[in-house]
This record gives C-alpha cells, structure tokens and sequence, in this order.
C-alpha cells in the first residue's frame, strides 16, 4: 500500500473513497493507527481561478471548524503548486450511499440528522468569511469617523467604504449546490464536508464519484434556474440562504418519501421546467408525522420570499422532542 506524508507526518492509504476529475478522496490510517480522511487535489492542470477556488474553500473549512461540531474536522492541509492535501475526520458513509442504500429511515435517525443539517448550514450562513469582513470594514470605517474631523475626500472615501461592506453584509457563504453527498455521517451525526466554494472539477465519466450527486438538477432551488442575472455554474449574490433551504428540503422529502420531488421526470429540461411552474404541484402523500409535513411544504415553496427560513426550521415543533 502506498502511503501519504503530509507536513512530515505519514500516512498509510487503506482504499481510496471517491475521485472527481483531479481530486481523490482516501481513507487513511496515522501511525497510531487512527482513521482519517485525505483529500488530495492535482493542481498541475487547474487553471488559476481554480486554484483560488479551493484554496477559498480550505479557508472557510479551516475558519468554520470552531463554530459547529456539523463541519469535518479539517486537521491539517499542505498547499503547494502542484497539489493541495486535506487531513480530515473520516466518515463512515456519505449520506448519498446511505440513502441510496437504505430503503426506510427511522424517523429519530432522521430527525437528528436533519437538526444536524440544519446546524451545519446556519453554521456557513451565519459565519460565512464575508461577513467577518464586514465587521472588519465597519471597524476600520468607523475609526476614521470619529478620527480629527475628516475633509469631504476621506468622507467621500467612508461612503464608498460603508457602501462596500453592507454588499457583503447581505452575501454570506450560501452553499447553492447542497445535496446528500455533501454530508457524510461521523458515528451518529451528520457533518457537511464542502461549501459549494471549490469550482466543481468535472469529475472523468469512469469515476466512483460520478453518483456522488456532481451536477444533479434534483436540489435546485427554482430562483437559481429563473436568476437570468447569473453567468453558467457562478453564483449569483441574489440566491439566497433560502436557496440552500429548498435544497435541504429535496434532501428532508426523499429522506421521508425516498425520492426527491422531481427525481421521476428524467428529462433534464422538462424537470426544470417543473421545477420553476407554480402549476406542477409537488405530491405531498399523509404521513403520520405531521409536523415533518410541515416541514417538507414551506421549504418547498417556490417564492424564496415566502419560504420557511433556517432560523424557523431550527425553532419548528418538528425538532421538539415529544414522543
Ligand atoms: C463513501 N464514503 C465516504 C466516507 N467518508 C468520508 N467521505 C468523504 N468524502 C466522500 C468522497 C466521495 C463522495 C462522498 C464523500 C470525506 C471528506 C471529504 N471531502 C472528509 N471526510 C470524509 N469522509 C466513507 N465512505
């Protein structure tokens, strides 16, 4: 077996766990024979945007460790030109192979898993890197008020400052790409692995990775396919945290019915279409939990505006614990 070292500790490869295109996904073991997840990324063929791409990403796993156990542990990472390595906590299935695998779900299973998700997601919403720069902007722009009465140019220049930061108090990280391959289950709870930051390396068709969901249309909140403003495959700042709101309930909905609400319609253009048409009623068949009912229709509402927020979710009767 070949083995990993990463700054200067060793690694044994057991098996790889998925690849897409230039990243690879292995499970490894420490020489205290701890289990630990490596992501390796070849960066030889990455054009520069990519490069930055991931190492943004690297930075939001590595700010948010501290705000939420629902974030992989990210240990150590090693960037050099040629590739970029990712020491993290290894989980024991993604939820993708484990939804896939499962035909019911236990509804306890499911409800914690789905307060984890949650937290995950509020987690990214709440601390996105942005909004740590707005605090920084404000800062530094409020100094400068209350430094020796300023002349027009630096007010001028505050202006522009406040201006700047309130744009990136409205933009913190929104995933805009959740899906359950994003998540993998850590003994009993769920942890998201990625934010959607990381330009998706189309993976190569002969990949494990190729069901990890790349690419899926099935979680796709209708604004991100009515947002004319956007250019292909960038996010737009007009998707909001309730996009990733509708993804989660596509997530909650197969987890409940154990498909996705337009996962029947294989043709790629007719589901969007049903996805965007307010007259294409999404099936919502009686289940005993009445409260998860709930739950699955204000996230799958189609005006953003009128869906259940993540904050909402979180405080839902759904989440109490009675019987
Ligand atoms: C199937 N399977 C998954 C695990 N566990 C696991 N999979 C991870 N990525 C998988 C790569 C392929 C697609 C699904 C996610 C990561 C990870 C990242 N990135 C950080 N920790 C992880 N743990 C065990 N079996």
């Amino acid at each position: 077996n070949e083995s990993i070292v990463i700054k200067g500790k060793r690694f044994l490869v057991l098996k790889m766990i998925g690849r897409g295109g230039s990243s690879k996904v292995y499970q490894v073991l420490d020489q205290r024979n701890q289990l630990f997840a490596v992501k390796y990324v070849n960066l030889e063929e990455a054009d520069p945007q990519t490069v930055e791409s991931y190492k943004n990403e690297i930075e939001h796993l590595n700010h948010l460790q501290q705000y939420s156990d629902q974030i992989i542990k990210l240990y150590d990472y090693e960037i050099t030109n040629s590739y970029i390595y990712m020491l993290m906590e290894c989980g024991n299935l993604d939820l993708n192979t484990w939804l896939r695998n499962r035909k019911t779900v236990n509804p306890l299973e499911r409800k914690f898993y789905w307060k984890n998700m949650l937290e995950a997601v509020q987690t990214i919403h709440k601390h996105g890197y942005l909004s740590i720069c707005l605090e920084l902007y404000l800062s530094s722009s409020v100094t400068i008020m209350f430094s020796k009465v300023p002349h027009t140019q630096t007010l001028h220049s505050i202006r522009v400052l406040l201006v700047f930061s309130v744009t990136f108090l409205c933009v913190g990280i929104v995933h805009s790409d959740l899906k359950p391959a994003n998540f993998v289950i850590v003994n009993a709870s769920l942890k998201l692995i990625d934010f959607g930051i990381a330009n998706r390396i189309q993976p190569d068709v002969t990949s494990i990775m190729k069901d990890s969901q790349v690419g899926t249309l099935n979680y796709m909140p209708p604004e991100a396919i009515k947002d004319t403003s956007s250019q292909p495959g960038k996010a737009s700042f007009k998707i909001s945290t309730k996009g990733d709101v509708w993804s989660l309930g596509c997530i909650m909905y197969c987890m409940t019915y154990g498909k996705t609400p337009f996962q029947t319609i294989t043709n790629q253009i007719t589901k969007l279409h049903a996805i965007i048409d307010p007259t294409h009623e999404i099936e919502f068949p009686d289940i005993a939990e009445k409260d998860l009912l709930d739950v699955l229709k204000r996230c799958l509402v189609r005006n953003p505006r009128e869906r259940i927020s993540i904050a909402e979710l979180l405080a839902h009767s759904y989440l109490k614990l009675q019987s």
